[in-house]
Formats: C-alpha cells, sequence, structure tokens
C-alpha cells in the first residue's frame, strides 16, 4: 500500500481533534471527508479506518511510540508510524517519518503485548473494572470488543423482506449474507457506505447491530397495543416496533433531547412508519400521565456503551468511573419511575448496550427489591456477549407486571 499525503494529513487533523480538542471520533471523521469532494471510496474508508484503528489503540501506540497527552503533531505522526509499521506498510521519505525505528517499534509490541491493559489498549480503572465485574470473562470479551464490527441492516418489513432486499442491494453492487438467528439481518460481506444507496433513500433497511435486533422482538409486542418506548434517541429500537406491529397500534417515543425526536420523526417518515407519536420529556407530567397505560414498555437505558466499544472505540478513552456511578444511578431513577408507564399483566423490557453486571442484572436485582419493582417479576434475562455472539455486547431482561 501506497501513503497519500493528503490522506495521511487527514488522519492526523481528525485524531488531534479526537485527542487533543475531547471531540467524538465518528462526527469528526464524517466532517473530515466532506473536506474533499475527489476522494474516492478506498480514500475515504482509509481515512475512516485507520483513524479508528489509531484511536482504538491509542494506549499501546502510545506506549511504543513514547509520547503522552496532549499530543503534539509529531507525536501524533510517531503514533501514525507504529501503526504503518505494525500493518507492514512501507513508510515513505517524508521529513514527519525520519529514522522510524522499524524494529524497536515490534520489539516494544511483543513486549507490551504481554500485558492486558497494553495488548487491550484500556485505562488501568477499565481493565480493574472489568477483571472485577466479569471474572475470566473478561479477557475474551474485551478482545472481541477491539474487533472492528461489520456492517449488519435491518430490513424494514413495511416495506420488503431480508430476501428480496438482498436482491435490490446485489443490483446494487452490495453483497449481503442472511443471518440465521436474526430474522430481519442482513450482514454486509464487506464494509461499504450504504447510505448512498437506492434502497437507503427509499427506507428500505436502517443499520442497526445484529444484538441490538434483538430487543424490539423481546417486548413481544401484537398489533394494536400501546407501546411506550422511554428513552427513544432517534428511534433505532422504535422503528423496529413500529414494523413488527405492522404500523397497528401506538408507539409513544419519548427523550429528554428534543433533536434527538426531531431525527427520529425524519428517519420514520423514510421508513414509512406512521404509529409512531413523539413526545419530549421536558417536564415530569409527560411520564405522569403515562402511569399504568401500557401494554409494553421498553427502557433501552442511557449506559456507559461498553458493548459497543468496536464502533465507538474513543469511549475507552471518555468514559471515567465518576460517569459510571452517574449513570447507574441515573439507571435506577428510571427504572423506578418509567416502570409506573407499564399497565397491570403488561410487561416491560429493560436494555442496555453495557456488558458490565452492575448497569445490567444488578440492576434489575435492585430494582426488583423496591417498593414499585415488587410488583413485577423476572420472566426472562439475556446477556449477550460481544465474544460469544460475535456482534455487540447488550443485555435485556423481560419483567411481568403482576
Ligand atoms: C441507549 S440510548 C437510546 C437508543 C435508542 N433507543 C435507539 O434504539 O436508537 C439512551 C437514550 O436515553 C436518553 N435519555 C437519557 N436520560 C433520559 C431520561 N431521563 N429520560 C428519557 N430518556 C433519557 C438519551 O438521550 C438517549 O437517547
Amino acid at each position: 500500500m501506497r501513503l497519500h499525503r493528503n490522506l495521511v494529513f487527514a488522519v492526523i487533523d481528525t485524531l488531534h481533534l479526537v485527542f487533543n480538542e475531547d471531540k467524538y471520533a465518528d462526527k469528526e471523521i464524517s466532517k473530515t471527508l466532506k473536506r474533499d469532494k475527489r476522494w474516492g471510496s478506498r480514500d475515504r474508508a482509509f481515512i475512516a479506518e485507520t483513524t479508528y484503528d489509531i484511536v482504538r489503540w491509542k494506549r499501546l501506540y502510545s506506549e511504543i511510540a513514547d509520547v503522552k497527552a496532549p499530543y503534539t503533531r509529531a507525536n501524533l505522526f510517531r503514533l501514525f508510524t507504529v501503526w504503518a509499521t505494525l500493518k507492514g506498510i512501507q513508510i515513505p521519505d517524508w521529513p514527519q517519518f525520519e529514522d522510524t525505528p522499524t524494529r524497536r517499534i515490534k520489539g516494544r509490541f511483543d513486549e507490551l503485548s504481554q500485558i492486558r491493559k497494553y495488548k487491550e489498549s484500556i485505562p488501568d480503572w477499565l481493565d480493574e473494572l472489568g477483571e472485577k465485574e466479569l471474572g475470566k470473562l473478561w479477557d475474551k470479551e474485551i478482545n472481541a470488543l477491539n474487533k472492528q464490527a461489520s456492517v449488519v441492516l435491518r430490513t424494514n418489513r413495511l416495506k420488503t423482506n431480508p430476501k428480496e432486499l438482498q436482491k435490490t442491494l446485489d443490483e446494487e453492487q452490495i453483497a449481503t449474507k442472511l443471518l440465521s438467528e436474526y430474522p430481519d439481518a442482513l450482514e454486509l460481506y464487506e464494509r461499504q457506505d450504504v447510505f448512498k444507496t437506492q434502497a437507503f433513500k427509499k427506507g428500505l433497511f436502517e443499520v442497526q447491530d445484529a444484538s441490538s435486533q434483538k430487543i424490539a422482538h423481546a417486548l413481544d409486542v401484537q398489533e394494536g397495543m400501546r407501546v411506550v418506548d422511554t428513552c427513544a434517541g432517534a428511534g433505532g429500537k422504535a422503528l423496529h416496533l413500529a414494523a413488527i406491529m405492522e404500523n397497528k397500534g401506538q408507539v409513544i417515543a419519548l427523550d429528554i433531547y428534543a433533536n434527538k425526536l426531531k431525527e427520529l420523526k425524519r428517519r420514520a417518515k423514510r421508513a414509512g412508519a406512521h404509529n409512531i407519536e413523539t413526545r419530549h420529556i421536558d417536564t415530569t407530567k409527560v411520564i405522569k400521565k403515562l402511569y399504568d397505560s401500557a401494554d409494553r414498555v421498553l427502557i433501552d437505558a442511557p449506559c456507559t456503551g461498553l458493548g459497543v466499544l468496536r464502533r465507538n472505540p474513543d469511549a475507552k478513552w471518555k468514559l471515567s468511573p465518576e460517569f459510571l456511578k452517574e449513570i447507574t444511578e441515573k439507571q435506577s431513577q428510571i427504572l423506578y419511575q418509567y416502570s409506573r408507564i407499564v399497565k397491570s399483566g403488561g410487561k416491560l423490557v429493560y436494555a442496555t448496550c453495557s456488558i458490565l453486571p452492575s448497569e445490567n442484572e444488578k440492576q434489575i436485582e435492585k430494582f426488583l427489591s423496591t417498593e414499585e419493582g415488587e410488583k413485577f417479576k423476572l420472566i426472562k434475562e439475556q446477556k449477550i456477549s460481544a465474544y460469544q455472539s460475535g456482534y455487540d455486547g447488550f443485555y435485556y431482561a423481560v419483567l411481568l407486571k403482576k
């Protein structure tokens, strides 16, 4: 592979914003990709994948290159050099790469690969927490979470079915496979920009990880029901619910951020999902008005996102023990308050994209011992490991209101 100056510079500029200015990798990468219209799909893939790779391996590469934050431009080039050397890419004779110590880089890599926090490139506190919460499983789990995520689509059954969608995408040169355990899913053989396709513009699919596609099915919704999605965000699960319900009944989508609900509405229009009503939680009244009224309630709770590190590797550097404490308290409050929306005989699904028991089964255990929780019975629980599933790490519990 030959390195092109403007593409490497684009990677370095993006890394500067993520590492030094605390910006989000996904947002900065999309901005960078808009910089030059002449870049083709391979150029774009190089920028995105290289940036994500260096973000993912930041600690390991920093140790190898012996550099620390804040990262000067020269230091960012040293991280890039480590990346290229370990990938076996020929280093060009630009001034930024003078005297690359290739053998030293490989030697340091072998040494550091013996120690998990370096090998898996994670902060000390996260390594200790992972081991404390998951024991022996942590080793395999963090290893799986450092792999690059595949692209999985969720077929919009309001407009098509997986086999038909597969054919349509084939005509647009996108090859996919069906996933037997996930009824609505298609996985791409190769990473491609699916948002440009006519199929996407027509609302035939959404991009949604296979594990995440399990959540809407867990609600066991039927046509005509009243379903409340309490933390709906931009609507990944709400859209899926509307499709399973074949547009019949009602999905009430709530969130504390109005801009996310606006995006949900845009996506619902594209998908032809007509039974979703959005309500912005701007006062507690919005929740109180719904008490004892829903057949199904989904709490897709805000969480650390430790199950989706493959997609958001910069979360490793943005999370902190303080945030974990804050978010688990918020999850307990949300569970206590929003569970009251379920009517008698109805079901509550609590889900997170985290792999930590303190955000998952421990939350449910604690909730069941509260005054509100005593009204519920746990009927199903699934811990979806990234290592075992090959997809994102997720958790869900199904509770029946007595
Ligand atoms: C895991 S995300 C939801 C993802 C979404 N359900 C999907 O499938 O695309 C959690 C959401 O909870 C929202 N949130 C945070 N605090 C909340 C609260 N107190 N009440 C309702 N929503 C909240 C966040 O804005 C975020 O959109």
